[in-house]
C-alpha cells in the first residue's frame, strides 16, 4: 500500500520517515473481520452449520403416541419417539432453516392468535415467565390459563415442554392428549399447571408448546381435521442461594460497538513522563518503511507465503509482529471513551483519576507506565487539536490514576470532560522486533536453525546426586552441564508434572557448582512462571546470588513475599555481579538495552518455553548470547498452552508455534532416531515420570495426549490423601465431575462470561474441604493448597468476590507450571451457541484441548470439575472425561439424562412445525391436484 501511495505521489519518504499528503488517512481493519467472505462471520456460520441437529422424526412423529401428556409424568423422555437413539440425523440445512424460521417467527409463536389467549398468574414479558426459589424442598407452581377468545369452539389437542427436564412437571385436570382433546367453547378458560422443584442449584430454561385446532374429526383421517397451530411460552426457573444475588450482573450486557479506527494526524503533546524511566527502545520506523516499500521478490506476501528460513527470519517475524501490533491497536481503540470526566486524586493531588470499567480484567489492557491520550471534549472536531498524554501510575479495580505535566494540571478543574484514547504499549513488540534484527546481527543461525552433530558422544558421567533416581532427568542435567548440544539449544520436554522445572533448577544448580564463572539467565514467558522458578531456585541457592528482575509495570503487591525485596533496578555493573538473573522473556530485553554485553551469560534457560512466541524467546538470546560458547536450554510441553496472539493473520502464518515446538517439529536432531526409535540425549530429553498426581487425575490426559506413556511416580501419601474424603461420589477415585445446569452471563460492557450457579457449587465444595480438614484421617489443608481455575476473567473476578479465604484463583494461563493439592475447575460454558465462538477465538475450555490439558493436570490429590454436561459432552475431549468419570463413579450433580441440550429442543420444535406445515399441505393438496 505504501508503495502504491508513493507511486501515486500521495506519500514521500525522507530518511526513512514517510510523509503523507494530508488527505491520506491510515485505517486499521480488524483482522478478525477479514476481507469479504472470510473471517469471523463466515467461519462462525460455517462452523455452527457443521453441527448437525438430530431428526425429530416424521410428520406425525411427535405426540402421536401421546406419551408427553400424561398427568404427572408429562415430560418423561422415554415416551417420545424423537428421543429414540436410532432416529436418522437431520440435514443441517433443513434444521437451520427451521431454526431461522423459529427465530424470525418467535413473535408470532408467542403471540395470542387463532382465538387463543394464554395468560398466567405470573408476569409474562415477551412470552417469558421467570421465577426463582431458594429452597430444595419447595415446589414452585406457575398457573397458565388457556382461553378461547373467539366466537367459535376450539380444540386444545396437545401440550409439552420442549426441554425435557425432570425438575419440571406439567399437569391439567382433563389429561389432554391428541387422543383426548378438549373442546373450549367461546369464552372458556382452562388451566395448565407447571411445577418446578430442584435439589440441584442451577438455571433451568424450558419452552412450553400448546397445540390447538379449530376442528377435529372423529375418524382417524387427519385430513378431515383442521391444521394444528402452536403457541409457545418460555420459562426460566432458577434454584439459587443468596450468593447468586450478590454476584448477579451489575448491569445488562451491552456489547461495545465494533468501530473502525481512523488515525488522524494530530499534534500530540508529550507531557511529563513523570517518574517512569523506560529503556531506550529500538525505533523500527525506518526498517518497517523500507521493508514495505521494497518491491518483490521479497514482498510481504511472498515472505509470508514462503516458510521460515535463516534468510527471511528477521523480515518474516517483523512482518508478523507488525500484523500483531495492528490488531492490538484495533482492539484497544474499541475502549476509547468520549466525553469522560476526570477528577483529582484525593490523596495525591498531582494525579487525576479516570474511570475505566473493566480495567481490572484487562479490558482494556492498561498497565503501570502506559500512556493514555486525552483531548478536551468538544475540541476533537476543531483544527489544530492538542492531545495530552498522561502516564498510568496505578491501575485500580475500575479506574486508573494518571500523571500529567504541571501546565496541564494548572488549568485542570474537577469534572472537566475529555475524549479518551487508549494506546498500545509498543515496547513489547519493539523489543521482539529488535531481537529478530539482533539475531541476524549476532549470527544466531546455528542456534535457531541448528544442524548439530548427530554422532556426538554423550558426556562422561559426573557425580550428580540429586536426581539419580530419575535416569531421564539425570541425563538431561549431565548433558546441559557438559554443554553437549552447543550451539544447538538443549530441549527438555515432557507431559505435566514430569519435573521439567525441577530439571532446569537442578541443571542451574550444577552449572553454578561446577563452573565458577558461569552467569545464568533464567526466564519464563509469564511473571507467575518466573516467580515460581525464582522461588524454586532459592530453595537451593543463596539469595545474594540471585536477582529477580521485574518490569516497571509489575505491581509489587502481586509478587510473592520471599522475592519481593529486589524491586530496585541496580546499575549494569552491579547486575552483572549476580550469578543468576530471573526475568520474564520480555523483561530480559532490558538487559540488552542496559548494555549487558553478549557472552556475559554463559547459559540461558527458558522454562515454559512452549507457551512463548518465538520472538519473545529470542529476546532472551539475541544480543546476550555468544552462540559459540553459550548454552541455551528450553523446557516445556507443546501439548500445553501455546503462545497467545491477537492477530489471526499472524496465527495463520505460524506465529502460534513456539521456538520449542518448531525445533521439535522441523529439526531432525530433536526427533527420535530412525534406527533405534530413541531420542539423542545429547540434544533432547523426554521426561515421562509424573511426580505430581494421583493416577486417576492423569488417566484422560495421558490417554488423549501422551499415548499412555506417562508413568505415575507421585508420592503415595500425598496423592492418596483425598481417597477417603467423605464427599467423593466414589471412594478411592479422587476425581469429581459435578454437573451444574448453570447459565453463562455477561454484564455491562464486558464480553467475558461468568456462571453464578457454578460459583455456588464451588463455594460449597470449598466449605466442605476447609471444614472437613483433619477429620477422619484427612490431612490438614490450608487455602494455599487449593487452586481454582476458570477460563474467563469475569468468572475469576466473581469467584474472588465470593471467596472469604485466600485460595489462588486464576486463569489457565496463570496456572500453567503450577500445582496444588486440590484443584477446582469451573468450565462456565452452559450455552452451546457460544462454543463455536470460543473455538474460533481460542477461548474457554470447550474445544480447546491445550487448556483442558493444563487445567486438569494441576491437581496432586483431588480434582473437582464443575460444568454443564449438556455442553461439555459435545466436545470429544470433555466427552471422554465425562465418560471416564461416569464409568468410575465420579459423576454427580446435574446429569445429562435429566435434561436435554439446545439441539434436542430445536429438533423437537422442528418436528412440531413440520407437523403443522405438512398438515396444511395435506389440506391444500387435493385442491392443488384439481387445479392441475
Ligand atoms: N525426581 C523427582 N523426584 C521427586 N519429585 C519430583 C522429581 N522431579 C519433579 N518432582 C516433583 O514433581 C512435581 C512437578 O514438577 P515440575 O513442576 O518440575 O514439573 P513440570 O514438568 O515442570 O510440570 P508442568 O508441565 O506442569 O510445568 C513437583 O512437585 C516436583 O517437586
Amino acid at each position: 500500500m505504501l508503495y502504491a501511495l508513493k507511486l501515486s505521489n500521495n506519500a514521500k519518504v525522507y530518511s526513512g520517515v514517510v510523509h503523507f499528503k494530508p488527505k491520506v488517512r491510515d485505517f486499521c481493519q480488524d483482522q478478525w473481520q477479514g476481507p469479504r467472505g472470510k473471517g469471523r462471520g463466515q467461519k462462525q456460520q460455517g462452523a455452527s452449520s457443521s453441527c448437525p441437529v438430530q431428526n425429530g422424526g416424521k410428520v406425525n412423529g411427535v405426540g402421536q403416541k401421546n406419551g408427553a401428556c400424561v398427568s404427572g409424568v408429562c415430560v418423561s423422555p422415554s415416551s417420545d419417539p424423537a428421543q429414540t437413539s436410532h432416529t436418522p440425523r437431520r440435514d443441517w440445512r433443513l434444521a437451520n432453516n427451521i431454526l431461522r424460521k423459529f427465530k424470525s417467527d418467535r413473535a408470532e409463536l408467542i403471540s395470542d392468535r387463532g382465538g387463543v389467549r394464554i395468560t398466567s398468574d405470573h408476569p409474562v414479558v415477551d412470552g417469558l415467565i421467570k421465577f426463582s426459589l431458594e429452597s430444595e424442598t419447595e415446589v414452585y407452581v406457575v398457573r397458565l390459563f388457556l382461553e378461547n377468545s373467539s366466537p367459535s369452539p376450539l380444540f386444545f389437542t396437545y401440550y409439552s415442554a420442549l426441554h425435557r427436564m425432570t425438575c419440571f412437571n406439567l399437569q391439567d385436570k382433563q389429561k389432554v392428549t391428541r387422543n383426548n382433546p378438549l373442546q373450549l367453547g367461546p369464552g372458556d378458560q382452562y388451566e395448565v399447571q407447571l411445577q418446578f422443584k430442584s435439589s440441584l442449584l442451577g438455571f433451568y430454561p424450558a419452552t412450553l408448546v400448546f397445540e390447538f385446532k379449530t376442528s377435529i374429526s372423529s375418524s382417524s383421517s387427519s385430513s378431515s381435521s383442521s391444521p394444528a397451530f402452536h403457541l409457545l411460552r418460555f420459562i426460566e426457573a432458577q434454584y439459587v442461594t443468596g450468593l447468586a444475588r450478590e454476584l448477579a450482573p451489575t448491569a445488562p450486557y451491552r456489547p461495545r460497538a465494533i468501530i473502525s479506527v481512523t488515525h488522524t494526524h494530530l499534534v500530540t503533546h508529550t507531557l511529563n513522563r513523570s517518574t517512569f524511566t523506560r529503556p531506550q527502545v529500538y525505533n523500527m520506523g525506518a526498517v518497517k518503511v523500507s521493508f514495505f516499500l521494497s518491491p518483490s521478490p521479497s514482498s510481504p506476501r511472498s515472505i509470508l507465503e514462503s516458510g521460515l528460513s535463516r534468510e527471511n527470519y528477521s523480515k518474516r517475524f517483523q512482518l508478523l509482529l507488525y500484523l500483531e501490533e495492528l490488531q492490538m491497536e484495533v482492539d484497544i481503540k474499541r475502549y476509547n471513551k468520549p466525553n469522560t470526566p476526570m477528577v483529582r486524586d484525593k490523596t495525591n493531588k498531582k494525579l487525576l483519576v479516570l474511570e475505566v470499567p473493566g480495567v481490572s480484567e484487562s479490558r482494556p489492557s492498561v498497565l503501570r507506565g502506559d500512556a493514555i491520550l486525552v483531548t478536551r471534549s468538544g475540541d476533537s472536531n476543531k483544527g489544530g487539536v492538542v492531545k495530552y498524554r498522561g502516564y498510568v501510575h496505578r491501575v485500580e479495580l475500575d479506574s486508573v490514576k494518571l500523571g500529567f505535566n504541571s501546565r496541564f494540571l494548572s488549568s485542570f478543574v474537577d469534572g472537566l470532560k475529555f475524549d479518551v484514547e487508549f494506546t498500545v504499549n509498543r515496547l513489547t513488540t519493539r523489543l521482539q522486533q529488535r531481537a529478530t534484527e539482533l539475531a541476524d546481527r549476532h549470527n544466531l543461525g546455528n542456534v535457531l536453525f541448528p544442524s548439530g552433530d548427530p554422532t556426538i558422544q554423550p558426556p562422561k558421567k559426573q557425580p550428580l546426586l540429586a536426581l539419580e533416581q530419575n535416569p531421564e532427568q539425570y541425563t538431561a542435567v549431565q548433558n546441559i552441564v557438559a554443554g553437549s548440544s552447543r550451539p544447538a539449544p538443549y530441549l527438555v520436554f515432557g507431559p505435566p508434572g514430569t519435573g521439567k522445572t525441577v530439571t532446569v533448577v537442578e541443571a542451574i544448580k550444577q552449572v553454578l557448582k561446577t563452573q565458577s564463572h558461569a552467569h545464568i539467565l533464567a526466564c519464563a514467558p509469564s511473571n507467575s512462571a518466573a516467580d515460581l522458578l525464582a522461588l524454586k531456585l532459592l530453595e537451593h541457592l543463596e539469595h545474594r546470588k540471585l536477582f529477580r528482575m521485574y518490569a516497571a509495570s509489575r505491581n509489587p503487591e502481586d509478587v510473592p513475599n520471599d522475592i519481593r525485596d529486589c524491586f530496585v533496578f541496580p546499575c549494569k555493573e552491579e547486575l552483572m555481579k549476580y550469578s543468576i538473573m530471573v526475568t520474564t522473556l520480555i523483561t530480559a530485553g532490558r538487559l540488552v538495552t542496559g548494555g549487558v554485553p553478549p557472552g556475559h551469560f554463559s547459559h540461558v534457560f527458558v522454562d515454559e518455553a512452549g507457551h512463548a512466541v518465538e520472538t519473545e524467546t529470542i529476546i532472551s538470546l539475541a544480543g546476550l548470547l555468544q552462540p559459540e560458547t553459550g548454552q541455551v536450554v528450553l523446557a516445556g510441553d507443546p501439548k500445553q498452552l501455546g503462545p497467545i496472539l491477537r492477530s489471526p493473520l499472524a496465527l495463520k502464518h505460524g506465529m502460534g508455534v513456539s521456538l520449542l515446538e518448531r525445533l521439535m517439529k522441523d529439526v531432525s536432531l530433536y526427533q527420535k532416531e530412525e534406527e533405534n526409535g530413541v531420542f539423542n540425549n545429547c540434544y533432547v530429553t523426554k521426561l515421562l515420570r509424573n511426580y505430581r498426581s494421583h493416577p486417576s487425575i492423569l488417566k484422560v490426559p495421558n490417554e488423549l495426549f501422551y499415548e499412555e506413556e506417562l508413568q505415575v511416580f507421585a508420592n503415595e501419601m500425598i496423592r492418596n490423601s483425598y481417597c477417603t474424603w467423605e464427599y467423593l461420589p466414589q471412594k478411592n477415585f479422587p476425581v469429581v465431575f459435578h454437573g451444574v445446569a448453570g447459565r453463562d452471563e455477561r454484564e455491562a460492557s464486558s464480553p467475558s462470561f461468568f456462571n453464578v450457579a457454578e460459583i455456588e457449587v464451588l463455594m460449597d465444595y470449598l466449605k466442605k474441604l476447609l471444614q472437613g480438614q483433619g477429620k477422619r484421617g484427612l490431612a490438614t489443608i490450608s487455602p494455599k493448597d487449593i487452586g481454582i481455575i476458570a477460563p474467563y476473567r469475569k468468572q475469576v473476578e466473581k469467584i474472588r468476590k465470593a471467596l472469604k479465604t485466600l485460595e489462588k484463583v486464576g486463569s489457565v494461563e496463570e496456572f500453567q507450571g503450577q500445582e496444588r493439592r486440590v484443584i477446582l475447575v469451573s468450565t462456565v460454558r452452559s450455552s452451546a451457541k457460544y462454543v463455536q465462538t470460543d473455538q474460533y477465538f481460542s477461548l474457554g475450555f470447550v474445544k480447546n484441548e491445550k487448556r483442558f490439558n493444563v487445567a486438569v493436570t494441576r491437581a496432586k490429590a483431588l480434582l473437582i470439575v464443575v460444568g454443564n454436561p449438556l455442553v461439555l459432552r459435545g466436545d470429544p475431549t470433555w466427552g471422554r472425561f465425562l465418560q471416564f468419570c461416569s464409568q468410575a463413579g465420579g459423576k454427580t450433580g446435574f446429569d445429562s439424562s435429566q435434561a436435554e441440550g439446545e439441539e434436542e429442543v430445536v429438533e423437537r420444535l422442528a418436528a412440531l412445525l413440520e407437523t403443522e406445515e405438512s398438515e396444511v399441505q395435506q389440506q391444500i393438496e387435493p385442491e392443488w391436484r384439481n387445479e392441475q
